[in-house]
């Protein structure tokens, strides 16, 4: 933004204006390592310019992860405690999709445990977040518009909505997935992490029915997607970028598994469960329906700058979209995936092998034996579901006790 386009102090957005806290968190580790060149070459001197009433360690603070769990512990020590304290707090986060779910999950995990606790609610503030894309596939960045019309342009122009989220649900013996594949860590008790047992810190909690309850803002999926984004999570993958994800999928189409469970969608609150009927060429046997390639829940359009997975959906609409492939062959997959690359094109030109609407929720019951395949992802987090276990997603309504939008996403 040039000198002249400047907003004075009176134009300067509501997320900047004087009655706000501005805290701008640095993930080191997002993307290619980029957030802290960029904050020290880029950011740190536009806001200095731009909203020159920014006063170090008074009303702005900068905070640098060190660690896996730096945003959750910021967020469940500091920014939670703001909000509820009427502190109106502006975030400028440096990340990938990552570090925006774990604000989400941390923010909604503690108070969804209030709700389950019959405490009395409380003043809440929602934190306002102004999202950069350092991270390495920027799902929401890309799907929100914020990269397309310059991630600082958006900064000063932009103005916060709400964001859309979903809430997953899964039977108890479920695990994070962490390290590489190599740990399965446990959820948390409401308020009491078990003692000698690693826990996955504020990334779910096991609700008054004993069912572990995790929350997420991008994307929800089973079968080839999710694969692919646990076979790929390793340090070695991850210096190629959303390359990453195209190597997996090649490996995994190779072996071309097929995956078995019941599904089952709503398409709207309250209604019955439907067998998901998959579309041509998957009911050929009698367990037709219960063989699938691809299972995905989405609230963005598209999951990588050019992987466009759901056309229809707009930013932050708060749809969620079901994208679904049944028992279909490798190179039929690999057409429709293609094509999801050339603007979101498989919905229409592969309509006969692809059911793609809008749902309220969607349910698995899983009959796989090999816990690889029984890996669900959420928002790139990685969860094993137990052998005969089940998992539950559905879009959180806008009111309502369960309607929390915890953060307000700047596009
Ligand atoms: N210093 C650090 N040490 C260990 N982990 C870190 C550190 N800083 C950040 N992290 C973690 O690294 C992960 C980076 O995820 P993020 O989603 O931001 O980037 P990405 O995976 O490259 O991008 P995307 O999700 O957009 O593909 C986050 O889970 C974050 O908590």
């Amino acid at each position: 933004m040039a000198a002249e386009e400047r907003p004075k102090p009176s134009r300067l957005p509501s997320h900047f204006l004087p009655d706000r806290e501005v805290h701008v968190i640095i993930s080191t580790h997002s993307g290619n390592h980029e957030a802290q060149s960029y904050y020290s070459d880029t950011l740190h001197g536009y806001l200095t310019d731009h909203v020159p009433h920014l006063e170090l360690r008074k009303n702005y603070f900068v905070h640098t992860t060190t660690s896996l769990t730096s945003i959750t512990e910021l967020t469940s020590k500091l920014f939670l405690f703001n909000a509820k304290k009427g502190v109106k707090n502006t975030i400028i986060l440096l990340s990938g999709d990552g570090g925006m779910v774990d604000i989400v999950n941390a923010m909604t995990t503690t108070l969804q445990r209030e709700v389950d606790d019959n405490r009395p609610p409380s003043i809440f503030f929602k934190p306002i977040i102004v999202l950069f894309p350092l991270g390495t596939a920027n799902a929401l960045c890309h799907s929100a518009g914020i990269i397309a019309r310059d991630p600082l342009k958006v900064m000063m122009t932009g103005r916060a909505k709400p964001l859309p989220q979903f809430e997953v649900r899964f039977s108890r013996a479920a695990r994070l997935v962490a390290d590489e594949g190599r740990k399965r860590l446990e959820f948390n008790e409401p308020g009491f992490p078990e003692e000698g047992k690693e826990a996955s810190g504020e990334l779910g909690y096991y609700d008054p029915e004993g069912h572990v309850r995790v929350y997420g803002c991008v994307v929800f999926s089973w079968g080839l997607h999710a694969s692919l984004v646990a076979f790929s999570d390793t340090e070695e993958m991850r210096k190629h970028g959303v390359e990453r994800f195209r190597m997996a999928a090649g490996q995994l189409l190779e072996e071309g598994h097929v995956y078995s469970g019941t599904v089952k969608y709503k398409t709207e609150r309250g209604g019955e469960w439907l067998v998901l009927q998959h579309k041509s060429g998957s009911g050929s046997d009698a367990d037709g329906d219960k063989k699938h390639k691809y299972i995905l829940a989405t609230l963005v359009s598209n999951l990588e700058e050019k992987f466009c997975i759901s056309p229809h959906s707009k930013p932050l609409d708060g749809t969620l979209r079901l994208v679904a492939i049944g028992n279909q062959p490798s190179d039929t997959a690999v057409k429709i995936l293609t094509l999801a690359y050339e603007q979101g094109k498989h919905v229409e030109e592969m309509r006969e092998f692809v059911t793609y609407h809008e749902i309220d929720s969607l349910r698995i019951d899983f009959n796989e034996n090999d816990e690889k395949w029984r890996q669900i992802c959420i928002d790139g987090k990685i969860v094993a579901i137990e052998e005969g276990g089940w998992v539950e997603v559905r879009k959180m309504p806008t009111t309502g006790v369960d309607g929390r939008r915890v953060v307000e996403l700047v596009c």
